[in-house]
């Protein structure tokens, strides 16, 4: 068993770790003086004053490899997009986002009054793909971010589409917008943001995290930049890959398979598996035409702390399969809209074993067609989890150090 396919023997192994303080509390101290290699997890240290983070920077070898595969990336056109073999699964993700998105933003309006300013940091914003997202849950200000400048130019010109289009509509939200590139992992951003003072009320960070967990350095920088902008009772939400599924599924394909995947993904370990590190747990990722460079696993129970140490509190963290069965009751329309799942009739797929699944529905759906994934796209989507963490308010120390009033 290794650290990744445990729940409460994680948290052990990670404080036990040599190079790594997992504590939000006074034992953290101690240990910042003995850990060598990284940064300590412990609470209210303001190391990254001077701009891009020193220690964030050792160890970050590849976010250059992923900023050159992300700025190289051609955006097919919608005819490309609908040949493509997992165009229903970017789809079902893109559902999947809107649905978290949504759900957060209902909870922060929950405690707003019409008219008040929503502000939303998307952080790894990639080419602006959630703008409409955001402009459906009328918020008043985005901050993009992304390594990659390419997609900055792209998502500022989406964004200027928008706005265009919101000029001409009496009824359209309209709201302002930042654009900056930059290293989420080694730059701080607030202070790149126009106002150095602005209380954020969701962090969004779709499909990108996984990339801090390269070092402790960088996980920790990403993690100040989601938090620390975020006013208390405003949420960081994100989707990422499922280290314990990928775990499982690398156990599944057999002890010396160092890849495994079908035909849409592969996986495949670019590190000492036996036992994984904590950081820079590396492999190669390859998803059908959109993705194919170094990833992260991220290990839960440290991202849990690394939140806490700034102030975040989790409160859900739901696999993929159980996010869609959870969200489907309020969201099977929009589902319908966004072409989330693909139509197929039973008794036309006997002999395709990517829609096998579907046989056993034949006879309650009396020759109508069904809305399900093929086979390989169920299991590139169910790779990934949601997560939402929640701001709490703080204090201070004698010391001057945050002390956080979480409510467990
Ligand atoms: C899979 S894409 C997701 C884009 C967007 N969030 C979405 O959901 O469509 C991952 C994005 O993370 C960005 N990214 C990767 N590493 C990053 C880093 N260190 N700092 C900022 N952005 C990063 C990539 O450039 C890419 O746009």
């Amino acid at each position: 068993m290794s650290i990744y396919e445990q729940n409460v023997a994680d948290e052990k192994f990670a404080k036990a770790h040599k190079n790594v303080s997992l504590s939000d509390d006074e034992e953290s101290e101690s240990n910042a003086e003995s850990a060598t290699t990284a940064a300590p997890i412990n609470a209210g240290q303001d190391d990254a004053a001077g701009g891009d983070d020193e220690e964030a920077q050792e160890g970050a070898a590849n976010t250059h490899v992923v900023a050159s595969h992300y700025n190289e990336l051609k955006e097919g056109g919608r005819r490309d997009r609908q040949k493509s073999k997992i165009f229903f699964m970017r789809n079902f993700n893109n559902w999947i986002k809107s649905m978290l998105i949504n759900e957060y933003m209902a909870l922060i309006k929950e405690s707003k009054r019409v008219g008040d300013a929503l502000r939303v940091l998307d952080m790894c914003c990639g080419k602006g793909g959630d703008l409409l997202k955001w402009e459906k849950a009328a918020i008043t200000h985005i901050i993009c971010t992304d390594i990659a400048e390419v997609s900055v130019e792209q998502c500022q010109r989406r964004y200027q589409d928008i706005l265009e289009r919101a000029e001409k509509s009496k009824y359209a939200n309209k709201f302002t917008a930042e654009f900056f590139a930059c290293d989420s992992t080694l730059v701080r951003l607030r202070e790149r943001y126009k106002d150095v003072t602005l209380q954020l009320n969701l962090v969004s960070c779709q499909f990108a995290f996984h990339y801090c967990f390269e070092s402790l350095g960088q996980a920790d920088c990403m993690m100040r930049n989601a938090a620390e902008c975020l006013e208390p009772g405003g949420y960081f939400i994100a989707t990422m890959p499922d280290a314990y599924e990928i775990m499982r599924r690398k156990r599944e394909a057999g002890p010396d398979a160092q890849s495994f995947g079908n035909d849409v993904y592969n996986i495949k370990f670019d590190c000492e598996t036996d036992p994984l590190p904590l950081f820079g747990a590396k492999y190669q990722f390859h998803l059908e035409g959109v993705v194919d460079c170094p990833e992260f696993l991220v290990h839960f129970p440290t991202l849990v702390k690394l939140g806490r140490k700034y102030g975040l509190k989790l409160v859900r963290k739901t696999t993929f399969a159980d996010y869609y069965k959870e969200a489907l009751p309020q969201g099977r329309n929009l589902l319908q809209r966004m072409s989330g799942l693909e139509s197929i009739q039973p008794q036309r797929c006997a002999n395709d074993d990517q829609f096998a699944h579907v046989q056993e529905f034949q006879a309650s759906q009396r020759g109508r067609p069904l809305g399900t994934l093929s086979k390989s796209e169920w299991e590139a989507t169910t790779l990934y989890l949601v997560c939402a963490f929640k701001k709490y308010k703080n204090t201070w120390d004698a010391n001057g150090k945050p002390v956080f009033e979480f409510d467990d």
